[in-house]
């Protein structure tokens, strides 16, 4: 077997996932040349509902579909945030994570149409976002804030925006960059004001495990950091077993002298209550560093905190 002459790349139809396909697309012309690509674009749950996404059993809702194409053959490459795949879990059986690609920016952003920052919003402004994460965060930084729920793609919310239905947005960094609208940001908040989520900037490629020559020249797209960094990420989310309500916010990196740190936070709803820790690898692996600091955790009472939370 050896590499297709046209590899179908499957991913959500939003703008968004479709700039991601375009940057994987060109990647794939460099590495390899006279291979040809094509882009299957499917709707997720996650896309069509926009009430609360924990009634559609939240997790998995952005990938269900784009995962069923890789395994029923309509496609041969799945484009993912990482932070959109269940950690929980392992990925759908027979198939596998072929590439970690070189992380984006990590944070999320303040977008005000009129370019006021958190600190300068007077009380009362409704912050638009629907992330239990981005509202326990907020609600002990800026309490005077009133964060509304807000869903749809990035696009979406940003009309939503300007029709008025918010006086600001919350959105990640990355994904403003890669729709093009970098221009909306009003502040750029560092990642102790609002801690990412797990895997926040990250793509990865995902394959059948059984298309080994496909996974081995796609691997080359992979960034050797990048994997480090989501492996401890995801690891520490597959042991602390949240769910759609719990506010769990964490980030690893990879440091100047290649050292592996992991830092990771779970909250109350209000934010009242924050449980944190910050690991150095050392000797450990990236996955043994993730349990470690989910442990951390749960010795802090992560468990009951997560479990008290309705879901
Ligand atoms: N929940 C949707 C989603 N999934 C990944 C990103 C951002 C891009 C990334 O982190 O890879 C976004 C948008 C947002 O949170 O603003």
């Amino acid at each position: 077997m050896s590499v297709p002459e046209l590899i179908r790349i499957v991913s959500r139809d939003s703008p968004m996932a479709l700039a991601q396909v375009e940057r994987v697309r060109a990647d794939l012309a460099d590495i390899l040349p006279g291979v040809r690509t094509a882009v299957v674009p499917v709707r997720t749950t996650g896309d069509t509902w926009l009430g609360d996404l924990a009634q559609v059993e939240g997790k998995g809702a952005f990938t269900k579909e784009v995962d069923a194409a890789l395994l029923t053959g309509e496609a041969d490459l799945a484009v993912h945030c990482v932070k959109d795949v269940p950690a929980d879990r392992p990925l759908p059986a027979g198939t596998v994570f072929a590439a970690f690609m070189k992380r984006d920016d990590v944070r999320d952003a303040l977008v005000h149409l009129d370019g006021l920052t958190l600190d300068e919003l007077p009380a009362g402004s409704r912050i638009g976002t629907s992330s239990v994460r981005r509202v326990a965060q907020l609600a002990v930084s800026h309490p005077h804030l009133e964060c509304v729920p807000f869903r749809g793609n990035a696009n979406r919310r940003l009309a939503k925006l300007a029709a008025g239905e918010a006086d600001a947005l919350l959105l990640a960094v990355s994904g403003l960059e890669r729709i093009g609208r970098r221009d909306v940001i009003s502040e750029l908040l560092s990642p102790e004001a609002m801690m990412p989520p797990i895997g926040a900037g990250i793509l990865a490629l995902q394959c059948r495990e059984g298309d080994t020559d496909l996974i081995d020249a796609v691997s080359t797209l992979g960034h050797p950091e990048t994997h480090r960094e989501a492996t401890a990420e995801r690891m520490f989310l597959h042991v602390l077993q949240g769910h759609c309500n719990s506010p769990i916010a964490g980030y690893a990196r990879v440091d100047r002298s290649g050292e592996l740190s992991l830092r990771a936070c779970v909250f109350t709803p209000d934010g009242k209550v924050r449980l944190n820790a910050h690991e150095w690898a050392g000797r450990l692996d990236p996955a043994t560093l993730g349990t470690s600091v989910a442990v951390a955790l749960l010795r802090q009472g992560a468990r009951e905190l997560i479990d008290g939370i309705p879901h």
